[in-house]
């Protein structure tokens, strides 16, 4: 199954941080009575550390069982343990480190200094066998059926470490990649692929400021995801666009939707 886009236009990018965090933890809280267990991947990138400042200032976040929460992510950048630039370090710093998370269920990918050392395609096969023994077999996916895939989404349309026409977005087998030569630093990357962000139940895109609009645009208006990495990202049973009023502004009239402040 796969889900046609759903956009919410926020006033300005605080706005959606909190929104988007208090989307999240009532979808955390559902999912935790629903199954037992909530499971989130993580992005790095602005909008999704804002995301994470947002949630851990919320009041609502104690009404997360923090221990019963698998968190996953789409992408690192590939450099040492602890390096101020990988996406784990920024999320322990802005929220991870001050919850009180079963260290077992969080999921981080390999560091460029860890197990599997310099080589990210041996790291992103490590994190591939990682997220196939977390699958169950109804799942009929390599990876788990995430509760919400969170994408931060970039100027140039990539989401994860998914850049347009780079091997990675066309990877159409294979759960984890590594990515060589991305035009963003760090060159070398893991990532998730499409087919794995497609086994989420729900996949949130999160896009804020003027520098994302005109990619916000091309995603939504019908481009091939191999040009447009974002166009490619779908939930099973949700697609859901969250964006402030400035990365919705070039959007064509009959996708805008009215604002939901
Ligand atoms: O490098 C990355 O960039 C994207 C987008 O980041 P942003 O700062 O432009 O919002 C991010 O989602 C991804 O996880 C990250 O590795």
């Amino acid at each position: 199954m796969s889900t046609a886009p759903q956009l919410v236009v926020h006033r300005d990018k605080d706005l959606m941080a909190q929104a988007a965090a208090a989307r999240l933890i009532t979808k955390i809280v559902d999912a935790q009575a629903a199954r037992g267990s909530a499971s989130v991947v993580l992005t790095g990138g602005r909008n999704g550390n804002g995301l994470l400042a947002a949630l851990g200032t919320s009041p609502a976040r104690d009404a997360i069982d923090w221990s019963r929460l698998d968190l996953w992510w789409g992408d690192e950048r590939f450099l040492p343990e602890g390096d101020p630039d990988r996406n784990v370090t920024q999320a322990r710093e802005v929220l991870l480190d001050s919850v009180p998370l079963d260290p077992a269920r969080v999921h981080a990918m390999p560091a460029s200094d860890g197990p599997y050392g310099i080589d990210a395609d041996t790291a992103a096969e490590a994190y591939a066998t990682e997220l196939a023994a977390a699958a169950k077999p109804e799942n009929h996916s390599e990876a788990p059926s995430f509760d919400v895939l969170l994408l931060g989404v970039g100027p140039d349309t990539h989401v994860a470490s998914l850049f347009p026409e780079l091997p990675a977005v066309r990877e159409t087998e294979r759960m984890v990649v590594g990515v060589h030569g991305a035009p963003k630093p760090p060159p070398t990357r893991v990532s998730l692929t499409l087919p794995a962000i497609r086994s989420a139940r729900e996949v949130w895109l999160l896009a804020a400021g003027e520098d994302k609009a005109q990619a916000v645009a091309i995603a939504l208006s019908g481009a091939g995801e191999i040009q447009a990495p974002a166009a490619g990202a779908r939930g099973r049973f949700r697609t859901l666009w969250l964006l402030d009023s400035a990365a919705a502004s070039q959007l064509p009239r009959d996708l805008y939707p009215p604002a939901s402040a």
